[in-house]
């Protein structure tokens, strides 16, 4: 995926003209069909693909599209420099809310889709399920070391997801568990603090795999905690970090300013930081 965004991201960035005219940013529709934005490069027209390839979306498509859609038309501001790029299966559609901006409006832009700057104006990120507070899983797909450095190197943080992901309490939906990275050396003594100190005795193993051009170390996935202790993740998240071995945990607590959930009907649900819930109705 990050191919994809970087190839995308590269073509935004290139000093050139867009031959299309810019769709407007809102209102939304939930209909509104992906437009190829097509660059000239140095005198050879390259048209851009969207990494999303389904003409027509699905309504959970469409939810994680209306979500990033949204997010980036609220927090995106024309000041922002330097901005980070998450990962999931939402985040392609920020990537392609923020090429519609334009190549004039991205020229200046810095993205990053690693660590390698000390402070980010805005990151985006998907998550695995967001609580009422904004708490989140995130490491589904084992990224959650590189994006909670973005996320902390960011001034705002900001989620995007589809509906079944806006919860009141982690572990509702999402039921693999925690994840957990942590380093081969230190494998067996983790767990087995995780069986006993930590009484989950259901935390395993996931084995080494590749993921895109990124070797994901060895680490537990999933350690799954009762619903009940999850009601209060930063503790969790506090202890399993203090074990010895442990790189980083999947539970990102007091981290968003706002999180944006796309719905069936075509709305947008938003949750920010200081408990306000907003509903901005599907467009007709
Ligand atoms: O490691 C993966 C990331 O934390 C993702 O942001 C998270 O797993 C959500 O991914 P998706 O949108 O594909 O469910």
């Amino acid at each position: 995926m990050y191919r994809s965004l970087a190839r995308l991201l590269w073509g935004a960035l290139k000093p050139s003209i867009s031959t299309m005219p810019l769709p407007t940013p809102v209102p939304l529709s939930p209909v509104s069909p992906i437009r190829p934005v097509v660059l000239s490069r140095i005198g050879q027209p390259t048209k851009l693909v969207s990494p999303i390839k389904i003409p027509n979306l699905s309504v959970l498509e469409r939810s994680k599209q209306l979500a990033a859609w949204t997010a980036v038309d609220q927090h995106v501001k024309p000041e922002h420099r330097v901005i980070g790029i998450g990962s999931g299966s939402t985040v392609p559609y920020v990537v392609e809310r923020i090429v519609q901006l334009g190549a004039a409006a991205n020229q200046e832009r810095v993205f990053i889709p690693t660590a390698k700057f000390p402070t980010i104006d805005i990151t985006l990120d998907g998550a695995d399920e967001v609580d009422h507070n904004l708490n989140c899983i995130k490491g589904g797909g084992a990224c959650h070391l590189r994006e909670k450095v973005l996320a902390e190197a960011a001034n705002t943080f900001i989620l995007v997801a589809d509906f079944r992901k806006n919860v009141e309490y982690l572990g509702t939906n999402y039921t693999p568990g925690v994840p957990i990275e942590v380093v081969p050396f230190a494998y067996a003594k983790v767990l087995q603090n995780l069986h006993h100190a930590f009484e989950c005795p259901k935390a395993s193993l996931r084995m080494a795999v590749k993921k895109g051009r990124f070797h994901i170390p060895l680490r537990f996935d999933y350690a799954p905690f009762e619903l009940e202790r999850m009601k209060e993740p930063h503790i969790i998240m506090t202890q399993i970090k203090m074990l010895t071995g442990v790189v980083e945990v999947g539970l990102f607590c007091n981290m968003a300013k706002a999180a944006y959930f796309g719905n069936e009907d075509g709305s947008v649900t938003i949750k920010t930081d200081d408990g306000r819930v907003e509903q901005v109705p599907a467009s007709q």
